[in-house]
């Protein structure tokens, strides 16, 4: 067969992207075709830098070429990714492709742990990330990122000031602990605690982003109405304990991003301090609050089950010492790693399934 970029594009046409279902021509995957007498170039534009399908997508990408233009031919298919986006262009946010909540029923479940190490793992992967530490009365995202004390600075743009976020490991972060002293104890008022998120929201220079996760607070409060009244939030993750305490909160936590008028997809239910295990020792695996509660959750609520987070010493030091864990080699490392992309990739499929979400409006 000749080899024109039409018939190039007929035969991976052949070829379905495995999570979208659809092939990845109609998906506009396949882009800048190169033919040249001795290398045919292209570029295959993943949904994300965290899709763990790469290499399957390749593989059968080059298979079917194979297959219509036989052997000898020199394939050079360059990986590549562009974040999708279900977002309209709003004054809001701009240039953030997705913003995606982290949740938990319970307090104390490790859900700023598990932002904090997804947001790091993200950035790891290649894409651009930005974390906001909604937990405006117990923020602790400037200890887990060793950036206690520092100030974000501020610029003016036309008439408006904005807040330059804090980097930190490749991660842009805004957090109320940057602008009240950790030792005091500030009493917010839901109002005040309201208007805090909504300014590091709409005054904060975030740039481009792929992902802006939000940290939330614990259970159902003013500050998760704030949020969806704010942005539309492309989805929420729910985090848990096996426990059957946490789980009835993960249960209510769930419940309410799935409320008609609220109306936010969730990705999926991730399962912290699933077991524990010795570092040293990553087979043994002692289940002290019991198996499986978030992925039976997950499987009573239909949502996909993203993974499991062990019990390690050193992820409870690694938050102390702020180098999160996922930095280290390691099982922890691993265990992170593995939940990115498995969020990462139900962000896509969120993105080519489902409608945008549109900001809640609460009628009087
Ligand atoms: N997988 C884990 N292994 C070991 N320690 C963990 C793990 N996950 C969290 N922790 C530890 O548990 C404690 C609580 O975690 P974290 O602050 O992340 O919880 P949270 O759900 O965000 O709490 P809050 O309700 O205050 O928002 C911290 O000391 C943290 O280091």
């Amino acid at each position: 067969m000749q080899i024109t970029q039409e018939a190039i594009l007929k035969t991976l046409s052949r070829v379905q992207d495995p999570d979208l279902k659809r092939d990845l021509v109609s998906l506009g995957m396949i882009q800048d075709i190169e033919i040249s007498s001795d290398v045919i170039r292209m570029k295959v534009v993943l949904t994300t830098p965290a899709c763990p399908l790469k290499e399957v997508i390749k593989n059968n990408c080059l298979e079917a070429l194979e297959e219509d233009f036989g052997k000898g031919i020199q394939w050079d298919l360059h990986m590549t990714s562009q974040v999708t986006t279900v977002r309209d262009a709003t004054p809001i946010l701009p240039e953030v492709k997705n913003i995606i909540a982290i949740a938990s029923g319970k307090g104390g479940v490790g859900k700023s742990t598990t932002a904090v190490n997804l947001a790091v793992a993200l950035s790891e992967l290649g894409a651009k990330v930005g974390l906001i530490d909604a937990d405006i009365s117990g923020p602790s995202i400037p200890t887990m990122f060793n950036v206690e004390g520092e100030q974000p600075a501020v610029k003016k743009v036309g008439d408006k000031n904005v807040i330059i976020p804090v980097t930190q490991y490749g991660v842009k972060l805004m957090s109320i602990g940057f602008l009240t002293p950790a030792e005091s104890a500030v009493v917010w008022r839901g109002p005040m605690a309201s208007s805090a998120l909504r300014q590091f929201i709409s005054d904060v220079d975030w740039g481009e982003l792929d992902y802006l996760l939000i940290d939330l607070p614990p259970g159902t409060s003013d500050i998760h109405l704030t949020m969806v009244q704010t942005v539309p939030v492309t989805g929420a993750l729910i985090v848990t304990t096996p426990q059957k305490v946490a789980l009835a909160d993960a249960t209510k936590g769930l419940s309410m991003f799935r409320q008609p008028q609220i109306n936010v997809p969730v990705l999926g239910v991730v399962e912290n301090m699933a077991y524990f295990t010795p570092e040293e020792l990553p087979d043994n695996k002692y289940y002290l609050f019991g198996k499986e509660g978030g992925k039976k959750l997950a499987e009573k609520y239909q949502v996909p089950f993203l993974g499991e987070i062990p019990i390690v010493q050193s992820i409870r030091e690694s938050g102390d010492t702020g180098y999160p864990a996922v930095l280290k080699t390691g099982v922890t490392k691993n265990a992170y790693m593995e939940l990115a992309e498995s969020l990462a990739r139900q962000i896509a499929i969120r993105n080519a399934q489902e409608k945008k979400t549109e900001v809640v409006e609460i009628k009087a």
